[in-house]
C-alpha cells in the first residue's frame, strides 16, 4: 500500500431522507454539491476517495486520482463514521480530510486553514463555528482508526462520541479568517431554497 500524506474523503453514502433525493447531485452555481466538496480538496490532497453507496457509485467521476467506493460490508448503514472507517481501511495516509457532500459553499482556503492548524499533539482539527461542531468538515489522523473500529463494533455511530475519545483541536470563528458560509450544510429542500436567497447576502 502506498503511503499518502493527505487523502481527501468525500462522504456521499447517506440516504438524503430529509432532502428527498440524493443531495450529492443537487446543483449550486453550475456544479453538483459533491463537486463543490471535491474541488475544495482536490489540489491540497494527494488522492481523493468518494465513499458512497451502490445505487449511486456510477454517477460520480472515477479516475486515477479520484476513486469511488462503497462502505465496507461489515459497517454499511452505520453513517458517516462507516465512510471514514472505509476510507482509512483503503488508504494508508497520515491524515484524512473528511468532507460531507452537502456543503456547497466549502472552498479550498477553508480546508487549507484547517490543515495548517494540525500539530503532533492532536488527532483531529474540527470547526466549532458559533457553538456548532462540524465533524464532517474535519481533518483526522490515521491513528484513530482502531477507535473508530471499536465504536462501530459497539454500535456507537455518533461522530460526537468519537470526538470525545480523541485529542481534538476545536477551531472557532475567532481563530480563522475564512468565509463562514463554508460551514452551511443543506439537509432539506427548505435549506436548499434558502441557499439561493443567502447567495445574495454577505453576512453569515
Ligand atoms: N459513506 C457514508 N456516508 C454517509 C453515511 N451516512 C451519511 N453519510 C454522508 O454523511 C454526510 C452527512 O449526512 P447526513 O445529512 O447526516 O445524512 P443523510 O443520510 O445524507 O441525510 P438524511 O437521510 O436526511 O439524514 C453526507 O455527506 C452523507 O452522504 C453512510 O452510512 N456512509
Amino acid at each position: 500500500m502506498i503511503l499518502h500524506n493527505i487523502v481527501g474523503v468525500l462522504l456521499a453514502g447517506g440516504e438524503s431522507r430529509r432532502f428527498g433525493q440524493p443531495k450529492a447531485f443537487a446543483k449550486f452555481k453550475e456544479l453538483t454539491f459533491w463537486e463543490h466538496s471535491y474541488d475544495a480538496m482536490k489540489n491540497i490532497t494527494d488522492r481523493q476517495l468518494i465513499i458512497s453507496h451502490p445505487a449511486l457509485v456510477e454517477r460520480f467521476r472515477d479516475d486515477s486520482l479520484c476513486q469511488v467506493f462503497t462502505d465496507n460490508e461489515e459497517v454499511k448503514g452505520k453513517g458517516p463514521l462507516a465512510g471514514i472507517y472505509t476510507a482509512m481501511e483503503i488508504e494508508n495516509a497520515e491524515w484524512f480530510v473528511v468532507l460531507s457532500c452537502d456543503i456547497p459553499y466549502i472552498n479550498e482556503k477553508t480546508i487549507q486553514t484547517l490543515l495548517d492548524l494540525r500539530h503532533q499533539n492532536v488527532k483531529a482539527v474540527i470547526p466549532n463555528i458559533k457553538g456548532k461542531l462540524h465533524p464532517l468538515i474535519g481533518v483526522y489522523h490515521k491513528s484513530i482508526l482502531s477507535i473508530i473500529s471499536k465504536q462501530l463494533e459497539n454500535h456507537e455511530h455518533k461522530m460526537i462520541s468519537l470526538l470525545e475519545k480523541i485529542a481534538v483541536l476545536y477551531v472557532s470563528e475567532n481563530d480563522i479568517d475564512v468565509d463562514l458560509k463554508s460551514f452551511s450544510n443543506i439537509n432539506s429542500q427548505k435549506d436548499y431554497l434558502q441557499l439561493g436567497i443567502d447567495e445574495n447576502k454577505t453576512d453569515y
